[in-house]
């Protein structure tokens, strides 16, 4: 298997839907999940670049594995639910800290999702999903509820984020171009979320690339030390 060339990592609270929002983009289709145990990832090829996608655990328990696995991140999708402020405020909290390992130029998208369960959501709709509802999606649909989270508290969190990492805001994307509200249920938003991201980024991939093979010694590829002749002194 090709090593990837670049590394996207979700993030966020449990429940908040991660997992659903790379299944419904990988696999197209919404179907019932579990909570996730550490971390699993996809590969996706984009153009000619190979991304790994890592979906993580929100539990507490598995909070400690954050960090190891944003090692390296292009990008990071913190991800919360429209529905639940709490939600919103752990990214901050609990979350952001484990980004300090990513690479320097990581990318940061804020992804409010479920919103098809808020009252001014957008409507159920079977071409957004792209395939049928799976059983977890099946059925009536659920009653709608008044969303705790505005689009201008995400806008607000990523400019927090650009301060905690000591970054100029003219130098990022902009918070409109990189706050989205999604639905993994019906589809909302969760392609335009992973392939803007990963047309951002493939100049991080080529930035990685132009600066050269990381700084770590290669063991295997080191020559035993050259045998002492017969006779000389050591
Ligand atoms: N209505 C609705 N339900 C969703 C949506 N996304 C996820 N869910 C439901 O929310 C629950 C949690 O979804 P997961 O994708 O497992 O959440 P998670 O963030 O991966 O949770 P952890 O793995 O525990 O961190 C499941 O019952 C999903 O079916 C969505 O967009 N709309
Ligand atoms: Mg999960």
């Amino acid at each position: 298997m090709r090593k990837p060339d670049g590394k996207i990592v979700l993030l966020g609270d449990m429940n908040v839907g991660k997992t659903s929002l790379l299944q419904r983009y990988m696999e197209r289709r919404f179907t019932d999940t579990v909570s996730t145990v550490g971390g699993a990832f996809y590969l996706k090829q984009w153009r000619s670049y190979n991304i790994s996608i890592w979906d993580t655990a929100g539990r507490e328990q598995f909070h400690g594995l954050g960090s190891m696995y944003c090692r390296g991140a292009a990008a990071v999708i913190l991800t919360y639910d429209v529905n639940h402020a709490q939600s919103l405020l752990e990214l901050e909290d609990r979350f952001l800290g484990l980004t300090d390992t990513a690479r320097a130029d990581c990318l940061f998208a804020i992804v409010g999702n479920k919103v098809d369960l808020s009252e001014d959501g957008p409507g159920e709709s079977r071409q957004e999903g792209g395939g049928g509802l799976g059983p977890a999606g099946g059925g009536c649909a659920a009653p709608r509820l008044p969303r705790q989270v505005q689009p201008e508290d995400a806008v607000a969190l990523y400019k927090k984020i650009i301060k905690y990492k000591m970054l100029d805001e003219k130098d990022v994307p902009a918070a409109e171009q990189m706050c989205f509200e999604t639905s993994a249920k019906t589809g909302h938003n969760v392609d335009l979320l992973f392939e803007t991201l990963f047309d951002m980024v493939v100049p991080v991939i080529l930035r990685q690339r132009a600066q050269g093979p990381p700084q770590t010694v290669d063991i295997t590829s080191c020559r035993p030390p050259a045998q002492t002749k017969p006779g000389c002194c050591a």
